[in-house]
């Protein structure tokens, strides 16, 4: 089987390498596609791969009857429709590591340029303009304390270059402990801290609920006289609108922008300021970073096609290889004991309880339920249900679904048992590995059997 991959997005060509290298892909590169024109195409491919700029919304997933997985050479994936993808049992891979230093480094480029007005300068200049007076009231960096919101990769990388900057720094990230923060040499603050003490502050946050506008007008009333601030993380986490307020009272002295709430961001009424620099969206634009992560992203699709699992899923917990190999054997089990029980119980569940009993209930055990819950509902809703969109399922049809752990167990030394509880009846089954012969279902009910698990639904 040949699977198809779609790239939408400009991609490092050495990156792809992976991706051209395997015999059961075929890569298709198309970076001028219409969201029409991508809707059109899309049901023919098994795999998306974008950056920023293409839109995976809803409508073009729904439309995607191949696709598996979708993988995002970068790290945001606010343009990819991840509950539709759940939904549609998509998984959604990115690439998290390979342009932290690239993003960081841009950062620190804009805080530099911000400062001594390098941009407006050098236009100027290009303009014919040896202007040694509009440009004075820049200000040195060195002492000054930079507020950092989003204190994770890109943000602890920013940190570690300011210090080298002799800026003094404050964190803030609700992950962020004392510990860490010492570590790193950072003082360890609040949002109020960060809002109230700092000369610049820059914001490495995700754009979430939680994070839109999370720099706002009320954030703007508790920072100092003449703040500038830096956003290379997301158009949406800055409110423009509020700082466009802030820059014409004068409060915020000025702003470096690699992200805007609208991109392309070729009429954005903050670049009539002339205190405002900005870049079009280029943190992670380096040759390094773009190699980086178009190889962490096509090996994770070759992964996924080979394997059936992913190192960097985003709309899927990631299980670590050790602990995957140990639960590895139920998954084949789990969803036979799941099928079985749609034959017993045929009215609608309401209730699902599994049980996990000797040694099993010292594993990780969510993948094993993900399992049991694809083998009950793909009898009835066919084959998308998958390892993705399986619990999204079951809670969307208001079944609830619990696990349970025990030691204890009887005469095996592991048991997975599974309950199904409709309006009409309860009804169980339970199976078990023999070491050496595989699985069986042993018990039905109240009943002991010894069944091998075999045959389609
Ligand atoms: N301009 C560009 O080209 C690039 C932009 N980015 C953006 O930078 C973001 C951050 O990237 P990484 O550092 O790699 O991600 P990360 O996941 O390592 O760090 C994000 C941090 O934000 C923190 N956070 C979440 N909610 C928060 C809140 N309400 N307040 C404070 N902190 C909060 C998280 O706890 C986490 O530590 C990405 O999500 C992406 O949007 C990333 C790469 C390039
Ligand atoms: O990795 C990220 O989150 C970025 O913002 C980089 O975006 P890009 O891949 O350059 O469109």
């Amino acid at each position: 089987m040949t699977f198809k991959v779609l790239i939408s997005d400009p991609l490092s060509e050495d990156g792809i390498q992976p991706l051209r290298e395997a015999d059961n892909i075929q890569v298709d590169v198309d970076t001028e596609l219409s969201p029409d024109e991508l809707a059109e195409k899309i049901g023919d491919y098994d795999a998306l791969l974008v950056r920023s700029q293409t839109k995976v919304t809803k409508d073009i997933i729904s439309k995607a009857s191949k696709l598996k997985i979708i993988g995002r050479a970068g790290v945001g994936v606010d343009n990819i429709d991840l509950s539709a993808a759940t939904e549609y049992g998509v998984i959604v891979v990115n690439a998290p590591d390979g342009n932290t230093n690239s993003a960081a480094e841009h950062t620190i480029s804009m805080l530099m340029s911000l400062s001594r007005k390098i941009p407006q300068a050098f236009l100027a200049l290009k303009n014919g303009n040896w202007d040694r007076k509009t440009h004075v009231g820049g200000v040195e960096i060195n002492g000054k304390t930079l507020g950092i919101i989003g204190m994770g990769r890109i943000g602890s990388e920013v940190a570690f270059r300011a210090k080298g900057q002799r800026m003094n720094v404050i964190g803030y990230d609700p992950f962020l402990t004392k510990e860490r923060a010492d570590k790193l040499g950072v003082e360890y603050g609040t949002l109020d801290d960060v809002f109230t003490k700092s000369d610049f502050i820059t914001i490495h946050t995700p754009l979430l609920k939680e994070t839109k506008h999370i720099i706002n007008k009320e954030a703007f009333a508790k920072m100092k006289e003449g703040v500038r601030i830096i956003n290379c993380a997301r158009g949406g986490v800055l409110d423009e609108d509020a700082l466009y307020e802030a820059l014409k009272s004068g409060k915020v002295a000025g702003a470096a922008l690699d992200v805007y709430e609208e991109e392309p961001a070729v009429d954005n009424r903050l670049f009539d300021f002339p205190e405002v620099i900005g870049t079009p969206h280029l943190g992670a634009s380096t040759v390094e970073a773009q190699e980086n992560v178009a190889i962490d992203v096509s090996h994770d699709v070759v992964r996924y096609f080979t394997e059936g699992v992913a190192k960097n899923p985003v709309n899927l917990p990631s299980v670590p290889k050790e602990i995957m190999s140990k639960i590895e054997p139920y998954f084949y089990l789990s969803e036979k004991l799941g099928t079985f029980l749609t034959y017993l119980a045929t009215d609608a569940i309401e209730e699902i309880n599994i049980s996990y009993s000797g040694e099993l209930s010292e594993q990780e055990v969510a993948p094993i339920t993900r399992n049991t819950i694809k083998g009950l509902l793909k009898r009835h809703l066919g084959d998308h249900v998958n390892d993705v969109n399986a619990s999204y399922l079951a809670e969307k049809r208001g079944i609830q679904v619990n696990e349970n752990k025990t030691s204890a167990v009887k005469g095996f030394t592991n048991l997975l048992k599974v309950e199904v509880k409709t309006k009409e009846v309860t009804r169980s089954v339970a199976g078990t590995l023999l070491n050496g012969l595989g699985p069986r279902i042993v018990q039905v009910d109240a009943y002991s059997v010894d069944l091998v698990p075999e045959g389609g639904i």
